[in-house]
């Protein structure tokens, strides 16, 4: 079974107290989101591999690190994943970015796949899916099983609120796939949202309700 992981850096929680809040402004909760993105991909990239390389310092050559093989495809869920991709690449500027567009259908909880867009060399590489919020884990296991289909072979998850049920989820349908978190809250309520969660990150990010 995958990993689940919950980052419980002081900043992480710190910064996901404030995008809970209702009273946080779009603009707030945009720059926080993309921000708990990047410190959790510092946490979630640890065990990359490293080479060695020859490089020459203004004093001398030197034999020094740097990540070995093909960089990372970073794949934000639209619309709301889009709200970590920024801080996620801050950190891995170097990262190839292949997008995934769903929506969940807000009675059945089904999700639907609208877009799909992932780099020609994308099997050959590791893939970080992103978006805020893993509820029933419909739409992640949809974007995962749609990277499984062009061929990649690992692939992260990376969420900032994730209900139990959408963790049992992709557990039992991808149980390769490792799953990181800011934080695990109580439970999705039959409306689909999560509780206490922070309400619908998608249109919280865009100002559309
Ligand atoms: O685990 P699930 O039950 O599938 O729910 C999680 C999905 O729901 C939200 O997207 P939404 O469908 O609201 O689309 P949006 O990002 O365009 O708002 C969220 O961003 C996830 O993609
Ligand atoms: O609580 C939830 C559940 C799904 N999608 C959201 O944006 N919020
Ligand atoms: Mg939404």
């Amino acid at each position: 079974m995958g990993k689940f992981t919950v980052l419980n850096h002081p900043l992480i929680q710190h910064k996901l107290t404030i995008i809970r809040r209702k009273e946080t402004s779009s603009n707030e909760f945009r720059r926080i989101v993309g921000e708990i993105g990047g410190l959790m991909t510092y946490e979630i990239t640890r065990d990359l591999p490293l080479k060695d390389v020859e490089i020459e310092t203004p004093i001398g050559k030197t034999t020094q690190k740097e990540i070995a093989g093909k960089k990372m495809t970073i794949v934000p869920i639209l619309r709301a994943g889009i709200g970590m991709l920024n801080g996620v690449m801050e950190m891995i500027p170097s990262a190839k970015v292949g997008v995934i567009g769903m929506y969940r259908d807000e009675e059945t909880l089904t999700p639907h796949e609208y877009f799909c867009k992932m780099p020609k060399d994308v099997a050959e590489r590791e893939c970080l899916v992103v978006d805020p919020m893993l509820a029933t884990g419909g739409s992640a296991n949809m974007a995962i099983g749609a990277l499984k289909k062009r061929g990649v072979k690992v692939i992260k998850l990376a969420v900032l609120v994730a209900a139990p049920e959408g963790v049992k989820a992709i557990q039992e349908e991808n149980p390769d796939v490792d799953i990181y978190a800011a934080a695990e809250d109580e439970k999705l309520l039959p409306n689909g949202y999560i509780t206490p969660g922070l309400g619908d990150a998608g249109d919280r990010l865009f100002g559309t309700k």
